[in-house]
């Protein structure tokens, strides 16, 4: 079987996008999803998107983390499906999609340096405050821990200490470092499901803009990735609940293949 697929990323956060609306992959083929994320034996990816049809909605993502297995929200993901679906011509300025996590709604903008998207992420409505650290669920499950810099640090080993300690063993987190550069922060994540540091990861990103905002009182944030930047707004409500929580930044077609099955 001939399957067209497409390669997008966003801010170095890179996915494998399939139109599945014929249905033509079955959502469990766990086995042929890990090998077409594999950088080696197949596409290469951080991620995979199938893209369906669902009521009410102009589609459903359904996401897969690179080890094959379906993960939770990824915002980065996020971004690209609407990109995706911008140019498959199924959604023009604005659009409303189902993934994991419930609804989310986006805006494209069209620019001179490329596709932008804005991606309405889920209230995060439980933040769980640490000495050390910030937990909480942004569409996937985030540890944030603040460092002095990120010059030398090694996010692939400190991140990995913490997904693996008894706490998330088993069921895995995602792990975020933040620094400050005056208002704004650099963000480096360890992605539970791709088992490696990855180059930006949307959730994890938010999961830090919501933390910094209980460190600055600012609910807006422009954050730098190994990447490139993404922006992230959010309006708080209390400490245990924030609304309106918006990501934005570049999601790129990078190319179109075939591949057979
Ligand atoms: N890259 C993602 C996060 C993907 C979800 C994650 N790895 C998980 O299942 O925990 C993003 O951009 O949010």
């Amino acid at each position: 079987m001939k399957v067209e697929f497409s390669k997008y990323q966003g801010t170095g956060n890179d996915f494998v996008l399939i139109d599945n609306r014929n249905g033509r992959i079955a959502p469990d083929n766990f086995s042929l999803i890990e090998k077409l994320c594999d950088r080696r034996f197949g596409i290469g990816g951080d991620g995979l998107m199938l893209l369906e049809n669902a009521d009410g909605f102009d589609f459903r993502m359904r996401y897969y983390n690179s080890d094959g297995k379906e993960g939770s929200m990824c915002g980065n993901g996020g971004r690209c499906i609407v990109a995706f679906a911008y140019h498959l011509g199924l959604v023009s300025e604005k659009t409303k999609f189902i993934a994991v996590d419930g609804e989310h709604e986006a805006k494209i903008t069209n620019t001179k340096d490329g596709i932008q998207v804005s991606l309405k992420m889920i209230d995060v409505l439980d933040i769980e405050m640490g000495d050390d650290f910030y937990f909480l669920n942004t569409g996937s499950p985030h540890f944030v821990r603040f460092i002095s810099n990120h010059e030398n640090f090694d996010t692939f080993t400190e991140g990995k200490k913490i997904r693996c300690n008894n706490r998330f063993a088993e069921k895995g987190t995602n792990v975020n470092f933040v620094s400050f550069q005056g208002q704004n922060i650099t963000v480096s994540t360890y992605e539970r499901g791709v088992e490696d540091e990855t180059y930006s990861c949307g959730t994890g990103v938010v999961a830090s803009a919501i933390s910094a905002g209980f460190k600055t009182g600012s609910n807006k944030f422009i954050i730098k990735t190994k990447g490139g930047f993404l922006e992230v707004h959010f309006r708080k409500i209390s400490n245990k609940q924030i609304e309106d929580i918006w990501l934005t930044g570049p999601a790129t077609h990078v190319f179109n293949g075939t591949l057979t099955t």
